[in-house]
């Protein structure tokens, strides 16, 4: 069974997915019902998220040699700074915001904690183990995003939260997920059983700041 495959299967990982879709602040994006101040104090703290995060995928970029998997790097760094930035700025103008006015504002602790555990591997340079910090944000994503499409799609077009759900439930996102599991694939392809543990370890660490920032956004 390839490495993805077994973190998906895992049942400790299928148990942070279900805590994610009972989470209020999930099934408040679900119904539209959330409550916008909590959603802007997300907006806010995901743009500061995502100024680091993308420089975890630059320090994997560096790390890289082939001209595949530069592509690929290439690809995430986009994803994060482009893709994910711009539906941040649509959303932020509903709170008078953009991402250069939120840039200088306060990183919450959840949120630092978790920027500073991803980081943290960039120190040991170990290009697994990097990878890995930062799978769990896209693929909780995913399936948070596909979820909630799944069960909310007879009203999701009076949903405010809606183009956030469809972009994360969508094929471009779904094809985005599948090159990331390729990419895990191909650099944990001689890995043993211990070192397996390991990386889910850090996975699953990664799954727990996801649900801290979770409980941090809704918590205002
Ligand atoms: C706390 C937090 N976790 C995950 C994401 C989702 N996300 C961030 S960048 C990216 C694409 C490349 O991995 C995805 C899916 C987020 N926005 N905020």
């Amino acid at each position: 069974m390839k490495f993805s495959e077994k973190i998906l299967k895992d049942s400790r990982v299928k148990k942070y997915y279900d805590d994610y879709i009972a989470h209020p602040f999930i099934k408040g994006l679900g119904s539209g019902e959330l409550d916008r101040k909590r959603f802007k104090n997300y907006l806010i703290q995901d743009s500061l998220y995502l100024k680091e995060y993308g420089k975890v995928y630059a320090h994997v970029f560096l790390l890289t040699n082939d001209i595949a998997n530069l592509q690929f790097l290439h690809t995430c760094m986009g994803v994060v700074v482009a893709d994910e930035t711009n539906m941040h700025t649509q959303y932020l103008k509903d709170y008078d915001l953009d991402v250069y006015k939120v840039d200088h504002m306060e990183v919450k602790p959840e949120n630092r904690k978790y920027l500073d555990y991803m980081l943290s591997f960039t120190k040991t340079g170990d290009v697994k183990e990097i990878f890995i910090s930062a799978l769990a944000c896209t693929l909780t994503y995913e399936y948070i995003g596909k979820t909630l499409q799944e069960n909310f799609n007879h009203n999701l077009q009076d949903n405010y939260y809606a183009p956030w759900i469809n972009a994360y439930a969508g094929e471009d996102f779904e094809d985005f997920s599948i090159k990331s599991f390729e990419f895990v694939d191909s650099i944990c392809k001689d890995i043993d059983e211990k070192e397996e543990e390991k990386l889910i370890q850090i996975f699953l660490k990664a799954c727990e700041y996801e649900m801290g920032f979770w409980d941090m956004s809704y918590k205002i």
